[in-house]
């Protein structure tokens, strides 16, 4: 910006110079010229003056000498008594004088011409012209003048009186003392006296050509000075012309730099002033508390009508008298101001007045700043009232997330991410205070049933419920947490007496074992509690937990509705079920399954119908174990998945080789879990069985248990709906056992009702387990479904199902499950 100044100052200076050396010039020129001038009119003057000399010389030597002649040949004439006659009159010094001067005169061709003139003359050649009349009066008038020497229009004339002398009194006194001859002669120009003026001489000089020299020099002179003064001025101008070339590029250059300047400065200047407007934060300039300038944005933010109505307003109508913190806002801007002044610049928040009235939060950045000579303070103000809430929002939701990766989305209370913080945060402090903790594993027992029974939603109640009385019994430092399911934990801090501990396990159970009321439901739970301690059976959190949960297993084991205390052998039992997982995928892969076959019985007429397929598992240290033991767990780790598909391949392919042997197996029963039968790609393995085998589908009858069906009733009836289409029968395993309602019962595409042995084992003595099968018998005959009673062992049983109409059974009365080579031979012969 300096340097812009600087030129602009130059360029005006530069234009100034160039003026000033214009004017210079003309002056210098000027200057010379009258000098030159008046030098050449000196120097004229002085061979004027040269002149006029050198001819009042020669005007006067002429004089004297014509003067000397004259009376020379007058005194001869006068000592000889020369008689004037006709012959020497020619000879008188006036006449011959005349002549001689008009000879002298032509032969100069009238450039010198000498008179001897008298206002009297004798002879009237002689006659004074008017010039010469009046020289004669200013000689008498001024007698001791000798000449007079004039220059009249180039003509030089010296004119020298004549006096009458002694001598001249001869001819011009007294006519009668005159010569005779003279008298004779002569009757005019007598009676002068002595010294009395008879005429002039009269010299007149107008040849130049004596001077011609004189002028040539001056003229060579004059025009050599002429040329001298054009060529001076010349250069000087040229000179001058040449430096203000230069010096016109150079301002020229200048001038285009300032242009190129002055429209960047403008360039910048309007970007300044669009940033400054169009500013997305308003900018209020302040002077001493008095606002001199602001942006359009501050006046969009305070919501005033015009900048001039802002500008018109005090600091303090911008701002409320108090801010949220109590403090005076006048103070804090005096506060606020000093900070600025102190570090240069300062950034805080405060809340400002719109022009409604209306509260909002403000950034400010505070920055002194001089402006013009002034100290200013340059204030930012930007509205952080949306920022702030979308903050706020945020930080919600970051609470809201916070709180839903540690808390359980259906209870509320903090998950296992949580407990396990809690938990070692509470071992850390039991440390540090050595203090006991105590963690006790809750787990419902009949969960899993009313959860498959009625549904999840009924489940998710029962489990809210749950949570809800567990949460009424704790202490507040304690932590309920809800590992999943129906899994619950509650660490126990700051555990003073462990004896406590039995009273309160036995607190939750009585509390949970409350009847639930549910959507007209009245459910009964019961749990098992596994309870660890901190620092006796473990120091860390992992082997707590382990703890806790063998215990829990150990309650279940023990019939389920109690509570244990850890002890070191329940380690082994865990220890066992990990095991037992890992060993069960071996299985798979080592093939170490075997199916049993169980003959399906017409009673009346002691035919065998079919069979069903039971799997067992040849362990290859624990020997053969029934499904009991290892299907939960299969089911539990999604392991059934493959373990069925390897049932329904072996038994399928069985089947069909005693088909193709020419036997008659009847229809195949097959255990089918839920998982499997909702697994996308059972229908295609289903297909691909059939296909390769050569299997025909009426051959087949999937089992589903009536429990496993109602978890998800609408998605199972889709999927059996398609294998009841494929022309496989379908039937409900255990049926009785579960809370099947009838409607759902009617729209199930199943064929066949499976009565649960339970109730079988109770015919005919157990009332209520003959009711359920007789109700049984009569609700599949209503439906037009088929029948099969299962764990039939006596006579008895069969006499009874016989009599009320279910025909077919299954049972160890008929035959215990069996290998493929046993049935084949025992049931084949004799059903
Ligand atoms: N006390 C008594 N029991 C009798 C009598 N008649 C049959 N049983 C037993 O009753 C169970 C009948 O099978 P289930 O109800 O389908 O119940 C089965 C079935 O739900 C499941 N299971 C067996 N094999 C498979 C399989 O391959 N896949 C699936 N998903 N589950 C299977 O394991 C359960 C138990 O099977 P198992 O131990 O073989 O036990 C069989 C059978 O041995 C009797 O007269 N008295």
């Amino acid at each position: 910006m300096i340097e812009y100044y600087t030129a602009f100052i130059i360029l005006k200076g530069g234009r100034k110079d160039q003026m000033k050396s214009m004017k210079f010039f003309i002056l210098f020129a000027v200057l010379l010229f009258v000098v030159l001038s008046y030098r050449t009119y000196e120097q004229y003057k002085e061979i004027s003056e040269t002149q006029k000399l050198i001819v009042l010389h020669e005007s006067r030597s002429l004089a004297e000498f014509i003067s000397a002649f004259r009376q020379t040949y007058q005194d001869i004439f006068l000592r000889e008594h020369i008689a004037i006659t006709d012959t020497s009159l020619n000879l008188l010094p006036v006449k011959t004088l005349t002549e001689i001067s008009e000879r002298f005169a032509s032969r100069l061709k009238g450039d010198v011409v000498i008179r001897t003139v008298s206002d009297r003359p004798r002879n009237p050649v002689n006659k004074v012209d008017r010039f010469e009349a009046e020289m004669i009066g200013y000689f008498k008038q001024h007698p001791e003048k000798e000449y007079r020497f004039m220059e009249k229009q180039g003509t030089y004339s010296y004119i020298k009186p004549i006096y009458i002398e002694k001598s001249c009194l001869r001819c011009h006194g007294k006519r009668e003392d005159a010569i005779p001859s003279i008298r004779k002669r002569y009757d005019k120009a007598y009676d002068y006296k002595l010294g009395e003026i008879r005429g002039v001489m009269h010299i007149k000089i107008k040849d130049r050509d004596l001077f011609a020299g004189l002028y040539n020099d001056f003229l060579s002179a004059l025009l050599s000075a002429i040329f001298f003064y054009l060529l001076l001025l010349v250069i000087i101008y040229l000179l001058i012309k040449r430096i203000r070339l230069k010096e016109e590029e150079y301002l020229q250059k200048l001038e285009e730099d300032i242009e190129k300047k002055t429209h960047e400065i403008n360039k910048q200047k309007e970007t300044f002033e669009t940033l400054f407007e169009k500013s997305s934060d308003g900018i209020l300039i302040v002077d001493g508390g008095k606002f001199i300038e602001c942006n359009e944005k501050m006046v969009e933010i305070l919501d005033y009508p015009s900048k001039e109505a802002l500008l018109e307003m005090q600091a303090s109508s911008l701002v409320p008298k108090f801010q949220p913190d109590g403090s005076n806002s006048y103070e804090k801007s005096k506060e606020m101001i000093a900070l600025a002044e102190k570090y240069k610049v300062h950034q805080f928040e405060c809340v400002y007045l719109r022009a409604n009235g209306e509260e909002f939060l403000a950034e400010v950045t505070l920055t002194p700043i001089v402006l013009g000579e002034r100290n200013v303070t340059h204030t930012v103000v930007r509205d952080i009232s949306d920022k702030k809430r979308a903050q706020q929002e945020l930080l919600r939701q970051k609470n809201i997330l916070h709180h839903q990766a540690h808390h359980d989305a259906l209870t509320g209370l903090p998950n296992r991410t949580l407990f396990a913080d809690r938990l070692e945060h509470g071992i850390e402090l039991a440390e540090r205070h050595a203090k006991k903790l105590a963690l006790f594993f809750i787990d419902l027992d009949n969960f899993k049933q009313i959860n498959d029974s009625l549904g999840h939603h009924i489940g998710d109640r029962v489990l809210m419920v749950v949570a809800e009385r567990l949460k009424a019994k704790i202490r507040k430092e304690d932590t309920l947490a809800r590992l999943g399911g129906d899994e619950f934990t509650i660490i126990i801090e700051n555990l003073d007496d462990e004896r406590q501990l039995a009273s309160f396990a036995e607190k939750i159970q009585e509390v949970l074992s409350q009847p639930i009321h549910i959507e007209g439901h009245t459910l009964y739970t019961s749990c098992s509690i596994g309870i660890s301690f901190y620092p006796e059976d473990a120091k860390n959190a992992n082997d707590l937990v382990k703890y806790a949960d063998a215990a829990m297993y150990k309650a279940k084991e023990e019939g389920r509705d109690n509570y244990q205390f850890y002890s070191a052998e329940m380690t082994a039992l865990a220890f066992e079920r990990v095991v037992m997982e890992s060993s069960l995928r071996q299985a798979i892969k080592n093939e170490e399954f075997v199916l049993y076959y169980q003959p399906q019985v017409n009673a009346k007429s002691s035919k065998m119908t079919g069979m069903e397929a039971l799997i067992r598992w040849e362990h290859p240290r624990l020997g053969l174990m029934l499904p009991d033991k290892f299907i939960p767990l299969a089911e539990e780790t999604g392991l059934i998945i493959g373990i069925d598909r390897w049932v329904m391949r072996t038994a399928m392919t069985q089947i069909k080789a005693w088909y193709s042997a020419g036997l008659n197996p009847g229809v195949l029963a097959l255990n089918l879990s839920m998982r499997q039968l909702m697994d996308e790609s059972f229908m295609e393995i289903l297909h691909e069985c059939l296909e390769t085998i050569g299997f025909e589908p009426e051959w087949l009858e999937l089992e589903v248990t009536e429990s496993q069906m109602m978890k998800k009733p609408d998605d199972a009836i889709v999927r059996l709906e398609q294998i009841k289409a494929m022309g496989i029968n379908i039937a409900i395993d255990d049926f009785g056992t579960g809370y099947s309602s009838l409607s759902y019962l009617k729209r199930l595409p199943v064929s066949k009702l499976k009565i649960d042995q339970a109730f079988i084992h109770g015919i005919p003595e157990d009332k209520g387990s003959a009711a359920i099968v007789k109700a049984t018998i009569a609700l599949a005959r209503s439906l037009g479904l088929k029948l099969i009673a299962e764990g039939v062992e006596n006579e008895v049983q069969k006499t009874f199902l016989v009599e009320h109409g279910c025909i077919i059974m299954q049972g160890y009365y008929y035959g215990r499950p069996m290998p493929a080579e046993q049935i084949e031979k025992k049931c084949f012969d004799i059903c």
